[in-house]
């Protein structure tokens, strides 16, 4: 009877088991088969057609293939003249660093969709599209898709970036009156001050016969200092901590490589995930020790409050406050939005500036027209009107943030487009800043006098140019990074000549932004 009894509840436990592992099965054919490949055919019935899905890739490894065919174009190879340059360097990134989807763009329009793993993507790069589905009360419809909330956690943690819906009211809310204009002209001072010892550097260079500058590792660390000195008044040291664990964190979770939306793929490289969140959780550590110490007491630069202190002093005054874990979030947020666009803005301008001398030559012009020699201030920074338009033309052909990401909070219905709730869209920004039809025959041209007339530069669509993203979320730091664009290149400009090194390789790449990957060494002279 015992034995039976122990047999019987072995066979229980065998079918139990069985069961268990045939639903969780089931389960995950579910999840991560049969709910999108529903999603899919909704899509299409819909219209939205596009390349086939494999399972479980989706279309990551053709995406990954068609890159690999695309070798950087090299200017080692040639005489480094500056008409050689500029007839062998091609403007024509979207059909480079991005040719999967500038080959399917062809096929099947400027909207369709793809798969990131199991996640079908509603592609988006036609702005009267995008302002349709996106414009008006249907903005508050679109959040940000679940499936980069977890890679990106470590780095933008709970930060305006990320939140949504009342949250992300509450916390914009709190956020833009830091970045007010007022507030800004008082960080000036520490640009010039931080900018004056990176040249500096540049002098004692050349002064021992070094002309070739790696420009972009200079420029993204004097970037990353000035965040931090006006974000948190930090010191250098716990600046070039803060900078180096993002810089490391960023080639980890971002490498070209990754598996989005591939089911358990962050199983496949446990180490490297961990070490990005160990890393996330150091960088909170610190942000959080700076944060507790400045709770009681503001901290001045030059006799202005830093960022976080306008942070904490306006939360001080609210009902509903942010809590000290989102302060360290929105804290990260900034020093990681902070440095990186507004540093490849100004690098990638250096690189279009060496191969357009002629352009150099109008700049430093305005600059001594407008200063007389003086040191610049704001009223004088707002009068470099034709940097205003070098600044456009490098933002529309080299995009820091080359993509926005959205997901359907619910199903949405304009007109006779109806895209079900869920729904991932990827907007390709750098496919309408390079879209022939929205910009006419000199697209892939630099022509910063485009801009002279027009704000878009002349674009066909009010929503063809957008490098600080559209509509109510729109980059808060859009007026800081200006500023500093201005001061750091009318600095460089003012004490420097320079062409491109004939080392240089042309390969911009994306790892979350768009990047030079194989650097930016200019042959450098003084004035
Ligand atoms: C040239 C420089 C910059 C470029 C090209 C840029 C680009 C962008 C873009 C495209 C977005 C929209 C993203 C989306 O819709 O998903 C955005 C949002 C944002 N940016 Fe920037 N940015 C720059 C500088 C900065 C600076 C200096 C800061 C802060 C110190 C900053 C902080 C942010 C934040 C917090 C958001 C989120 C806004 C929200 O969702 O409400 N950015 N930026």
């Amino acid at each position: 009877m015992e034995i039976f009894s122990i047999t019987s509840i072995y066979a229980l436990g065998v079918v139990s088991l069985g069961f268990l592992l045939f639903f969780s099965v089931f389960a995950m054919v579910c999840i991560f088969w049969l709910m999108p490949v529903c999603k899919n055919n909704k899509l299409r019935k819909n219209g939205f057609h596009g390349p086939s899905p494999r399972f479980p890739f989706g279309n990551l490894m053709e995406m990954r293939n068609k890159n690999l065919h695309q070798l950087p174009s090299s200017s080692s190879c040639f005489s480094p003249s500056g008409d050689h340059l500029r007839t062998t360097i091609s403007h024509d990134i979207h059909s480079t660093a991005f040719s999967y989807f500038a080959q399917w763009r062809k096929t099947f329009g400027r909207v369709f969709v793809y798969w990131l793993g199991t996640e079908p993507f509603l592609y988006v790069s036609e702005p009267e599209f995008l302002k349709k589905v996106t414009s008006g009360s249907l903005s508050k419809s679109w959040g940000k898709p679940n499936v980069f909330k977890y890679d990106r956690r470590p780095m933008f943690g709970n930060g305006l970036v990320m939140v949504e819906g009342d949250e992300w009211d509450h916390h914009r809310h709190i956020i833009v009156p830091a970045f007010s204009i007022k507030n800004l002209n008082g960080m000036q001072n520490l640009m010039v001050e931080t900018t004056t010892n990176m040249l500096e550097e540049w002098k004692k260079l050349m002064d021992i016969g070094k002309h070739e500058i790696n420009v972009d590792e200079y420029i993204i660390r004097n970037a990353a200092e000035i965040i931090a000195k006006t974000s948190f008044g930090i010191s250098e040291e716990d600046g070039k901590m803060v900078f180096e664990k993002l810089q490391t964190m960023q080639t980890m979770l971002f490498k070209s490589n990754r598996l989005v939306g591939v089911p358990f793929s962050k199983l496949l490289s446990p180490k490297k995930s961990q070490e990005a969140w160990k890393l996330g959780k150091e960088i909170d550590k610190l942000l959080l020790r700076i944060i507790t110490s400045r709770k009681d007491q503001a901290c001045t630069i030059n006799g202005q409050q830093d960022l976080i202190s306008i942070l904490l002093e306006g939360n001080k005054a609210l009902k509903k406050k942010l809590t000290t874990q989102e302060l360290v979030d929105e804290s990260k947020t900034f020093f990681f939005g902070g440095h990186e666009t507004t540093a490849l803005a100004l690098t990638w301008t250096l690189f279009l500036l060496a191969l357009y001398p002629q352009w150099q030559k109008l700049l430093r012009e305005e600059i001594m027209e407008v200063s007389n020699g003086d040191p610049l201030d704001s009223t004088m920074l707002t009068k470099l009107v034709k940097m205003g338009w070098v600044f456009n033309e490098t933002l529309r052909l080299y995009s820091p943030a080359p993509n926005a990401q959205r997901q359907a909070r619910e199903d949405i219905k304009v007109g006779d487009i109806f895209i079900p709730k869920g729904t991932n869209m990827w907007i390709d920004i750098v496919a309408m800043h390079h879209d022939r039809e929205l910009w006419g025959d000199d697209v892939n041209e630099f022509k910063p006098e485009r801009f002279m007339e027009h704000n878009n530069g002349g674009c066909k669509h009010r929503m063809g140019f957008m490098p600080f993203g559209f509509g109510g979320r729109v980059c808060v730091g859009r007026n800081l990074s200006i500023t500093e664009y201005k001061i750091v290149l009318s600095l460089i400009l003012q004490k420097f000549s320079f062409s491109l090194s004939p080392s240089y390789l042309h390969s911009p790449k994306i790892m979350l932004t768009l990047r030079p990957s194989l650097g930016v060494p200019l042959i450098v002279h003084p004035i």
